[in-house]
């Protein structure tokens, strides 16, 4: 890679592989993007240097102590670090600082993107800044760019989508009224060497060599994303703003990586999103993005909130629960409230209570999705919904079967589960899966922190928000919802999808039971997108230390050609789930709860 100077200031600086600086770096870029390094031409010290932009509430006294060089420009602090430990030391104390952390985004932007790829030198002309920044700052190289510009395009549009669609259903919100606008699907870039990705059974051939166990809660987090909107035109840019871990601002939050995972997307799942696509330009050297026309999709926020209020009157049950429901202790914490055991005076059974303060929800309709969801599934392998109540008008209580062996998520990080263990776990959520799709219904949300155990090893569906009822004049859904890692390739290119996306869930939640973590948790965000569109159906670490059953089984799961994935009912019929050991088979793996 080409190095060139760059003056910033009066410090003189040359880029030095920026990319392979970020690869090696990872984790740091997830935390922000808009760190850049340098290495200090006057010195050639490997120093690592931070773009800090408008963080001008931090003082240069604050910052001092931390940097060695530190020049300021524009409101912009250029600051050069002695070695990664001192970065890696102060990041978190100034970002902690700076009451600028959360800026808005820009609002009631146009999306008039014309992009183009020149295969010949490797680069993209015309990209929105923004995407420019986003792009510098992720670990998609060159050669990826070359080998498939469509794809970072799609990857870029993605993202800023999803941060959009967060704005936009905060302001409907807001506003209490709200239409949902899918975006359209692309058609693929021509004049250019893009390939499709492959369709399946990559296990035996392909041996792409994933990184080193995370060290660290990296996530797509809301704050991250704030400030991404697109736009090439008129827009306000604002800076992209370091992101917080949901566990570093939830002190109650599990401490599980994928756990972490989960809050941005039910904030901007499911919202109305402006419409942004991609077309082919026709061009010989070039690809363009533009607007395409729009597809609308009306759905449940359409409604008032009094309307939602209403509907929500009309499931739940009226009566006090605190009179039927003794609470024993708190055992989990969502986004969107707390989660406790508690005891039923009449049938002396433990149950579990979610409790959701209604005044501080701005996504009520989800919760009405929820809860209509669950009382309409019952199945062993659904979590099973026992009753609700409104509590002094503004207070959800949701009474459940009480899970407690808790999220798959504990039980992986806690044990090695041998094949029986996860061909019994991968049957009892596909039987639950089925029953589902045979309502039309997608859950959307498949992995390991939405399926919860009893004590007795009984594997039950959790998790309900996102969930997709699909209508004969509606059977394929475009939105983008999901946990990223588990995505699968459809759902980030943004074409339309049906139930099979949870299949691939699936399969992904069976690679989290081999290996203990989706694949590409160690990339960042915009990678990991990019290699889920790109690198077709994930490669195993060690792909020889399971059997050909399980590994016939994932490749049916994760196969990128929807027509040949496997669905729920054929996967009840495969060899792989004939070795699943009984549901008490399961209870060993639980042992971590009585210590
Ligand atoms: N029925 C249950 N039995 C036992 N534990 C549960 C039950 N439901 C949820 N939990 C636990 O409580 C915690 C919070 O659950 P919750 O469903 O609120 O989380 P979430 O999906 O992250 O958030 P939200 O749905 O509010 O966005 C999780 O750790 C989950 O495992």
């Amino acid at each position: 890679m080409a190095s060139f100077i760059v003056k910033k200031g009066n410090v003189s600086v040359k880029e030095d592989g920026i990319r392979s600086w970020m690869w090696s770096k990872r984790w740091l870029v997830l935390r922000e993007p808009t760190l850049t390094f340098f290495r200090n031409e006057s010195t050639n010290q490997a120093s690592t240097l931070i773009f800090l932009r408008e963080v001008n509430a931090v003082s240069r006294t604050d910052l001092r102590p931390y940097c060695f060089e530190l020049v300021t420009k524009d409101k912009n602090y250029y600051i050069a670090c002695k070695n990664d430990e001192e970065l890696y030391s102060w990041m978190d104390e100034i970002y902690q600082r700076s009451p600028l952390m959360g800026v808005s985004n820009p609002t009631n932007f146009v999306h008039k993107v014309h992009v183009g790829f020149d295969p010949d030198s490797g680069v993209f002309t015309g990209l929105p800044d923004q995407w420019s920044k986003l792009l510098s700052a992720s670990a998609i190289t060159q050669e990826d760019y070359t080998k498939n510009p469509q794809a970072v395009i799609d990857v870029l549009e993605f993202y800023t989508e999803q941060a959009q669609r967060k704005d936009d259903y905060d302001d409907m919100m807001m506003e209490q009224h709200g239409q949902w606008v899918a975006p359209s699907q692309r058609p693929p870039i021509s004049g250019n060497s893009a390939h499709s990705s492959g369709s399946s059974s990559a296990y035996s051939a392909k041996t792409h060599a994933l990184p080193e166990p995370p060290k660290r809660t990296s996530s797509i987090n809301p704050t991250a994303l704030d400030g991404y909107s697109v736009s090439a035109t008129t827009v306000p840019v604002h800076e992209p703003q370091p992101a917080r871990s949901r566990a570093a601002t939830d002190p109650a939050a599990r401490q599980t990586k994928s756990s972490q995972q989960s809050t941005l997307e039910k904030l901007m799942a499911n919202q109305p999103a402006a419409s942004s696509a991609a077309a082919s330009s026709g061009s010989a050297n070039n690809v363009t993005v533009k607007p395409k026309p729009k597809r609308e999709e009306k759905r449940i926020s359409t409604m008032t909130e009094a309307e939602i209020m209403q509907k929500l009157r009309s499931v739940v049950s009226k009566g006090d629960p605190t009179v039927l429901y003794s609470k024993i202790k708190k055992i989990g914490q969502g986004a969107s409230g707390s989660v406790y055991v508690a005891r039923s005076f009449t049938t002396n059974m433990k149950v579990a209570i979610k409790q959701m303060d209604l005044s501080n929800q701005p996504r009520k309709e989800l919760i009405v999705n929820e809860i209509l969801v669950m009382k309409e599934s019952q199945h062993p392998n659904i979590v099973n919904y026992l009753d609700s109540y409104l509590v002094r008008s503004n207070e959800l209580w949701v009474i459940m079967d009480y899970m407690e062996g808790g999220p798959l998520t504990e039980v992986i990080e806690q044990n090695n589960m041998n094949e029986s263990q996860i061909a019994c776990i991968c049957y009892e959520t596909v039987k639950g899966l089925q029953h589902l799709h045979e309502r039309n219904i997608i859950h959307r949300d498949i992995k390991s922190d939405n399926v919860l155990l009893d004590a007795s090893g009984q594997v039950k569906i959790t998790d309900f928000g996102f969930c997709a009822k699909l209508t004969e004049r509606h059977n394929k859904r475009a939105t983008m919802v999901g946990t990223p890692y588990w995505m699968a390739p459809e759902v980030v290119k943004q074409k339309e999808y049906g139930a099979k996306v949870d299949i691939w869930s699936l399969g992904i939640m069976a690679i989290e039971m081999i290996e203990k973590e989706p694949p590409y948790l160690d990339e960042e965000p915009l990678k990991a997108l990019y290699l889920i569109a790109t690198n077709g159906t994930p490669a195993l670490k060690k792909p020889e230390k399971i059997s050909a059953e399980l590994k016939n089984f994932l490749a049916l799961c994760l196969c990128v050609e929807v027509k040949s994935r496997a669905t729920a009912t054929e996967l009840i019929r495969h060899e792989f789930l004939k070795k699943a050991c009984t549901p008490a088979g399961i209870t060993p793996l639980l042992q971590f709860l009585k210590e």
